[in-house]
């Protein structure tokens, strides 16, 4: 493979005053994170998604889930505990949190006078990569998500399912090796899903970590290693998809099954 067309995943080295907190090998760990808004949205929430992993968060609507991923990524503050992306506490030192992460958004920002090829070299710029470095790899994203062809047109003019591909194209640009997604597949048709189920399975072959929130329960079941279900701000169940059948007493039921169980029984004991 061309050299410009591996993916280079930041280093562990970390950059002199980060706030690191007690060495782990997780890429995120979420300790008793709590938000309310009008009421409780994020309940003491504990969370270790572990390196090079690929983690799907599932749950009904309203339970929490971008809240959560929200505060995970420095857009919201919680209103108490504790989280460390690679040992590092997001919390006291988002800077250095965010250079090593990405977040997508399910409402994605891009700048429309800009065409694809543009707004890469602009985050790419932002974060100080050099052109020599960002437009082979920025041509390489856009060639990965489809995107090609109109790598030289207008974002003005594109579908929501084409900005949401730019949009994903630009949070990966600095080679994050925690990725965090919310809702990446909605909207988009079969083959952009497939572009972009690609990119994460090739990302997480590389050694990144993905977490990502889906209500596709079919991409959670094949995609991810590990699932997490929450709940009115809690986690109610946790596992691979053999485990959570185990700890549900179901040996053979789709996590569609075990998931409706789950949420059912949920709200019951609320
Ligand atoms: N900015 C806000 N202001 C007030 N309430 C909010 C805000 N953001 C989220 N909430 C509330 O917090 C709770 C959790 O919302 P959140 O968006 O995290 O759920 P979710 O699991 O992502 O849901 P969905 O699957 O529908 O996207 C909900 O009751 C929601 O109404």
């Amino acid at each position: 493979m061309p050299k410009h067309l591996q993916i280079k995943v930041a280093s562990d080295a970390k950059p002199y005053g980060v706030a690191v907190m007690k060495p782990d090998s997780s890429a995120l760990s979420v300790r008793g994170l709590t938000k309310s808004f009008d009421r409780l949205a994020v309940n003491s929430l504990d969370l270790t998604i572990h390196a090079g992993e690929f983690y799907a968060l599932v749950g009904p609507n309203g339970a929490g889930k971008t809240t959560t991923l929200r505060m995970v990524a420095g857009l919201l503050r919680p209103d108490a505990g504790a989280v460390s992306i690679f040992g590092v506490d997001a919390l006291a030192d988002p800077v250095a949190a965010k250079q090593v992460m990405a977040w997508v958004s399910d409402e994605p920002m891009i700048y429309d006078k800009l065409t694809p090829l543009e707004y890469l070299e602009f985050v790419a710029g932002l974060w100080g990569i050099a052109p020599a470095v960002s437009e082979p790899s920025a041509q390489e994203l856009l060639g990965s998500l489809g995107l090609a062809p109109h790598r030289h047109e207008r974002c003005e003019g594109f579908s929501k399912g084409m900005r949401q591909k730019v949009a994903l194209a630009g949070a990966l640009v600095h080679a994050p090796r925690l990725i965090i997604l919310d809702e990446p597949l909605t909207g988009l048709d079969a083959v952009s899903a497939r572009h972009v189920k690609g990119l994460l399975a090739e990302r997480v072959r590389a050694g990144c970590t993905v977490i990502m929130t889906t209500h596709i329960l079919e991409v959670a079941e094949r995609m991810a290693d590990r699932i997490g279900v929450i709940a009115a701000g809690s986690l109610v169940a946790e596992g691979t998809l053999a485990e959570l059948r185990q700890q549900n007493g179901h040996t053979d039921t789709s996590l569609e099954d075990l998931f409706i169980a789950l949420v059912t029984l949920e709200a019951a004991a609320a």
